[in-house]
């Protein structure tokens, strides 16, 4: 589930250690180098280096210069010579560092591994990181958020105390999608048990992305946990409904209220409450039609529902794999008519992941359920933690 993300953000993992690495080396290499300088011999002019880099040899190496302790204040006539001497002994100094004290002391700094992450050694990890997301269709405020967060967490960490820097990357990591992914979570099942029976619940979103199949699911699911449940389709709108969720309130077992095509929407859920009440049943599921015309059709059918029924709950039903639609959908439907929680279908198949990080955040509202599978028990509880742990890892 969400294999390309959870790859995208391994990649900035890699990225940022990479970066650490190059940093730390370099400054081992600059500290070991002050060491040097500070063992050797106090320069008379302090200029000898440039010249050595300048005149005697013009493939030797920049850093050859960073040993000026044998310049000698020799008067500047005779500094060529003396020069080229100097930087083949320096060169032969550094050969030997190579494999001699020198490079030890350099081990030895870097294994420390003191080094403080800046802004500028996130830039380039931190803006492939952004692009990945975008790409993976996170909404570009959520992708911004997670950035945020992440430069929070990680800028002026020193490296050394945490053990390493994968571990301090995944850390930021994981506070910066946790804090997108669980924005407005709540206890569900808390909630059903505690509201006043029967509970109402009305299911929105556009055709084909799962709603009648999740409302099949959410029916075993209360069933599974003692209570009974009663299907309403006012989904008056589309040719078909009535056969379609029939099927499974018949597959199901389950009571189902519905009126003919063309019907009130409110006057369907209306009767269905009737019966709930009628005949101590817990829960009501209501289908409603997933057009979206205009949000005025939209709004005036949910909000006559609303009046005629007052639901406990109003959610969303989007499919993962439809991306960044998804989010710009959960976006509208909110706007519409305000939504209590998403149900995010479809997260079996092969999505990129943007919708599942980024719908609450710009909703508001918590994604509740993943649907993940044909069958009725292919549902799951969303878990904030269980995702951000398939999508970086760890337990
Ligand atoms: N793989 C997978 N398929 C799903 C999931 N949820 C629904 N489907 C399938 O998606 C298709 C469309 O589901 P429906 O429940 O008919 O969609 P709908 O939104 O109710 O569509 P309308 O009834 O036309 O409004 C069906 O073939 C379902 O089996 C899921 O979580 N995973």
């Amino acid at each position: 589930m969400f294999d390309g993300l959870k790859d995208k953000l391994g990649s900035f993992r890699e990225d940022v250690e990479e970066t650490a690495e190059e940093k730390a080396e370099a400054e081992a290499a600059a500290e070991a180098d002050a060491a040097d300088d500070e063992e050797a011999e106090p320069t008379a002019d302090g200029d000898g280096g440039v010249a050595v880099d300048a005149t005697a040899d013009p493939d030797a190496e920049p850093d050859v210069d960073s040993d000026p302790g044998d310049a000698d204040g020799e008067p500047a006539d005779d500094r060529t010579e003396i020069a080229a001497d100097e930087a083949a002994a320096a060169l032969k100094e550094d050969d030997e560092e190579k494999s001699g004290p020198g490079r030890l002391k350099r081990a030895a700094a870097f294994a420390t591994g003191k080094i403080i992450i800046e802004e500028e050694d996130l830039e380039d990890p931190l803006w492939n990181l952004e692009m990945a997301l975008l790409e993976s269709d996170v909404e570009m405020n959520v992708a911004e958020e997670i950035l945020d967060t992440i430069r929070g967490k990680m800028i002026g960490e020193t490296r050394a105390q945490v053990e390493t820097t994968g571990e301090l990357v995944e850390s930021a990591l994981r506070d910066a999608l946790y804090d997108v992914i669980s924005v407005g979570q709540f206890d569900f099942d808390q909630r059903i048990e505690e509201a006043d029976k029967p509970v109402t619940i009305v299911f929105t979103g556009v055709n084909g992305v799962g709603k009648t199949t999740s409302i099949a699911k959410l029916s075993r699911y209360f069933e599974k946990r003692g209570l009974d449940v009663v299907l309403a389709n006012g989904d008056t709108y589309r040719a078909g409904a009535n056969e379609q969720i029939r099927e499974h309130a018949d597959a199901l077992g389950t009571k189902l209220i519905s009126h003919e095509q063309g019907g009130d929407p409110a006057a369907v859920l209306y009767d269905a409450v009737e019966y709930a009440e009628a005949n101590d049943v817990d829960v009501v599921l209501g289908d409603t039609a997933g057009r979206l015309h205009t949000s005025n059709d939209l709004m005036a059918q949910l909000e006559k529902i609303d009046r005629v029924v007052d639901p406990d709950m109003t959610l969303f039903v989007d499919e993962a794999v439809a991306g960044q639609d998804a989010v710009e959908r959960a976006k509208q439907f909110n706007d519409a008519a305000e939504i209590d929680g998403t149900v995010l279908t479809k997260a079996d198949a092969d999505s990129s992941g943007g919708a599942a990080i980024s719908i609450a955040y710009v909703t508001g509202r918590p994604i509740l359920f993943l649907g993940v599978g044909q069958g009725y028990d292919d549902i799951e509880r969303f878990d904030p933690e269980r995702l951000v742990d398939r999508l970086v890892g760890g337990a």
